[in-house]
Parts: C-alpha cells; sequence; structure tokens
C-alpha cells in the first residue's frame, strides 16, 4: 500500500520476463514523475502528446494509465520538508518497471546530493541512454548536422557520481589527506591543508556490463562502430582499465580479434561487422566537431558521458530535443538530457521536445513502434513547418515562435 501515490484503478503493471524481456498490457500503469522547474511546463504536455500518439496509433485498444509519484521540490510538499525522494517513490519504480521523469533540481556546492544521480544509484539503473540524432530543419551550429547519428552509453553508477568527496577544512578531509600521505606515501597533493578530496570508484564489474549492453545494442541494431571513450592516458587506472577492460570483454564475450594489429579490434556478427576503437575523451570532443560521421556507438564513464551528451545534443539543436533512459537490467526511467532551466520556469515556454523524445524511446520500449512512429513523424512535420519554441525559433528565420502547450497541441495536429 503506498501513503501518498495514488494507483490507477484501471490498468495493469508491466511484467518482467526471466529473459528480461517485458509483457506489456494494452493499459499498462505508468509512473511519472513531474519534475522540478520547468517540469511543471513540459510533463503535462508530454503526456497529451503521449495520449494523443497512443490514440491515433492504435484507437480505443491500447491506453496508458498515468500514475503520479514524487521525487524533488513537490516531494517536499507532499511528504515533508527533508523528504526528496520517498521510499515509495523508488518501490513504484520497481514494481511498475517502465516509469519516466522530470528533470529535478540539484543545489551546486553545499546542499543535498542529485536526486537524479539518487535514483540511478539506488535502482541500479547502470546504463544512461543518450541517441543524438538530427531532425531536418533544426537550426545547428555545424555546417553538416545530418553528419550526427551517435548513442551514447554513459555509465551511470559510478566515477565521481558516487559522491565520495570530503570539504575541504573539515576534520574528515585532514584525516583522509592524513591517510594518503602517511600510509599510502602521496607527496602529490599540492596544497594538503586546504585541499578538498574526491574519490572516483570504477570498477571491472560495472564497466563492463555497460560495455556489454553498448555492444550488444550496436549488433541488434546494425551499427557500425562501438568507440570507448576515457582519459585512460592521465587515469590510468580507472579510466585506461576501462578502455583495457573493454577490448577484453569484446574479445572474450563477443569473439573480437585485433584489427591491423591492435588495438582495435572488429567484431564479426550474423548481419555483419563492428569496429571496436577507442579514443581519449578531449581528442574525441574535437572529432565529434570535424569528423562527426566517423562516431557512431559511444560507451563512457559516468563524468565523460554527461559532458559528451550535452555537447552532442548542442550540434543537432540543443538539449531542448535530446532525449534519454536510465536502465538496469529489468527497470527503467526514461528522462530528458536536460535540467529544471529554473529562469523558465512556469512560463510555458521551453521545448518540451526532450521529454517527449524520451517518452518516444519508451513506447519502443515496451514495443509500442507505431504510437512511437506517430510521434516522430508529428515532430517532424511540426519542425518542417517551422513551428518552434524559442530555442529553435530564436535561430530560425522565419519562424513561427510557440509556447511549449502551444507546440505539444502542433504535434497532434499533425498526427
Ligand atoms: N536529469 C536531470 O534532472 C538534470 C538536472 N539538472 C539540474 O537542473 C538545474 C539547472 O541546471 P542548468 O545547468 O541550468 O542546466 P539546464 O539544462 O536546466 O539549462 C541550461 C540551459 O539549457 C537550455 N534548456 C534547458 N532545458 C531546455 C528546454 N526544455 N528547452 C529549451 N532549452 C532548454 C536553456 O538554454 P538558454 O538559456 O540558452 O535558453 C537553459 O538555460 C540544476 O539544479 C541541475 O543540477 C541538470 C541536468 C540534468
Ligand atoms: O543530477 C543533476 O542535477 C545533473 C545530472 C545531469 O547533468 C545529467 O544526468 O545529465
Ligand atoms: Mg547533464
Amino acid at each position: 500500500m503506498y501513503q501518498h501515490i495514488k494507483v490507477p484503478t484501471t490498468g495493469d503493471k508491466i511484467q518482467v520476463n526471466n529473459d528480461f524481456s517485458l509483457t506489456v498490457p494494452n493499459n499498462p500503469i505508468i509512473p511519472f514523475i513531474e519534475g522540478d522547474g520547468t517540469g511543471i511546463d513540459i510533463t503535462p504536455v508530454m503526456i497529451k502528446v503521449i495520449d494523443a500518439a497512443v490514440k491515433k496509433a492504435y484507437g480505443d485498444s491500447k491506453k496508458i494509465s498515468w500514475m503520479e509519484i514524487y521525487a524533488g521540490e513537490k516531494s517536499t510538499r507532499i511528504y515533508g520538508p527533508d523528504t526528496w525522494l520517498p521510499e515509495e517513490t523508488l518501490q513504484a519504480a520497481k514494481e511498475f518497471v517502465v516509469s519516466i521523469k522530470g528533470p529535478l533540481t540539484t543545489p551546486v556546492s553545499g546542499g543535498i546530493r542529485s536526486i537524479n544521480v539518487a535514483l540511478r544509484q539506488l535502482l541500479d539503473l547502470y546504463v544512461c541512454l543518450r541517441p543524438v540524432r538530427y531532425f531536418q530543419g533544426v537550426p545547428s551550429p555545424v555546417k553538416q548536422p545530418e553528419k550526427v547519428d551517435m548513442v551514447i552509453f554513459r555509465e551511470n553508477s559510478e566515477d565521481i557520481y558516487a559522491g565520495i568527496e570530503w570539504e575541504a577544512g573539515t576534520d574528515a578531509v585532514s584525516k583522509v589527506i592524513n591517510f594518503l600521505t602517511t600510509e599510502m606515501g602521496t607527496s602529490k597533493i599540492r596544497f594538503p591543508q586546504s585541499s578538498a578530496i574526491g574519490i572516483k570508484p570504477v570498477s571491472k564489474e560495472g564497466s563492463e556490463r555497460l560495455i556489454r549492453r553498448a555492444i550488444q545494442y550496436a549488433i541488434d541494431h546494425n551499427r557500425r562502430s562501438v568507440t570507448l571513450v576515457h582519459k585512460g592516458n592521465i587515469m590510468k587506472f580507472t579510466e585506461g582499465a576501462f578502455k583495457t577492460w573493454g577490448y577484453e570483454l569484446a574479445a572474450r564475450e563477443f569473439g573480437a580479434e585485433l584489427l591491423d594489429g591492435g588495438p582495435w579490434m572488429k567484431l564479426r556478427h550474423n548481419n555483419g561487422e563492428i569496429i571496436i576503437k577507442d579514443v581519449i575523451a578531449d581528442a574525441f570532443l574535437q572529432q565529434i566537431l570535424l569528423r562527426p560521421a566517423e562516431y557512431d556507438v559511444i560507451a563512457t564513464l559516468n563524468l565523460n558521458g554527461d559532458y559528451i551528451s550535452d555537447a552532442l545534443a548542442a550540434q543537432v539543436g540543443g538539449i531542448g530535443i535530446a532525449p534519454g533512459a536510465n536502465l538496469s537490467d529489468s527497470i527503467a526511467i526514461f528522462e530528458a538530457t536536460h535540467g529544471t532551466a529554473p529562469k523558465y520556469a512556469g512560463k510555458d515556454q521551453v521545448n518540451p521536445g526532450s521529454i517527449i523524445l524520451s517518452a518516444e524511446m519508451m513506447l519502443r520500449h515496451i514495443n509500442w513502434h507505431e504510437a512511437a512512429a506517430v510521434v516522430i513523424h508529428s515532430m517532424e512535420r511540426a519542425i518542417q513547418d517551422k513551428i518552434m519554441t524559442y530555442d529553435l525559433a530564436r535561430l530560425t528565420p522565419n519562424a513561427k515562435q510557440v509556447s511549449t502547450s502551444e507546440f505539444g497541441n502542433a504535434m497532434i495536429q499533425r498526427m
């Protein structure tokens, strides 16, 4: 029994089978977190657009029963001032298997740690999947944005996002620094009296499960390459090991063989072959601008993946239309790549595209491909008609600038 979550009286649960496939009823109950800031603008529009796409695709034979669950500022209003992530929200995400969320605020420096990160860690949603593709007609800062067609697999459970850090000037950090200098023989902390310390855990198990999913995705979707992006020249035992473990896994589990003596590898599968390669993260950030067509599926660590997501999103029009998913082997929470954009909160102004495209990924995840196709086609048609929210309109000559809700309505009219 839930305290504040109202389970809809119509609808059934999505079930996870032993092989991790899903059994999806015609009327699945799907939890959603509205989100802070612009969450109140984009999430209701997403629901309206997705309901219309499902109706267009299936008439009355399929329908989502949406169930609100709470996190972030709204949760503190409902459960009490210190409850940012209620236990029953986690329970509902597990019980109902597939959910979607709006963005949640994380203060910089002090205050609470990220609830977005906590959801990923507590539910072990170890894959952050962020496809980046170009929609014809979207303004872009690069000359050939259509060359960007990449799928980012960002490790979502470890790296510096584990939140293991000690504040400068505290007793705790003195203890850690003392341990590092006396017991571990480190002499490289430049200013030991005023340093903060952060720890970056990166495991073989965590790296392998992420890279395994990326390679399997590349096989299943007939992609050309998987690139391991890392900063292993500097962080040898964390990011360098991520690369080494990736190549070893490709050889051991997928039969990949060295290409021209290595380190790149070639993996043959029933439908073709995939190149497994690696690139250092800084070089990667310039190459995605100069030679984007050479990159396809990307597997990377948590922080690199965070930066790369926003950088690549910008190349195809910005984070207003950048979707994503957080996945474990069984549970999925879909979410926009962007944050709460607080200066626009409640103004019905921002682009709902990112969360709508995240919901489109969700429809594909539950095998409702026809409804997903309706979402994509209606968005393409709205953009081609130059109907755009401020973010795209300000860069597009003769665009018709519309609000968040008007953009949703424009999509629905084009279904
Ligand atoms: N997964 C999550 O829930 C995430 C949460 N956050 C959190 O969000 C808060 C704000 O972070 P911030 O760094 O400002 O990043 P945001 O992504 O919230 O916003 C940065 C800028 O991106 C543009 N933008 C964001 N969303 C949209 C949209 N829907 N449509 C069009 N443009 C958009 C705006 O650009 P412009 O100013 O040019 O109009 C905005 O000022 C922080 O607390 C952060 O921790 C951040 C990222 C992810
Ligand atoms: O949790 C946050 O506040 C930021 C997370 C983020 O930037 C991301 O997931 O891309
Ligand atoms: Mg980010």
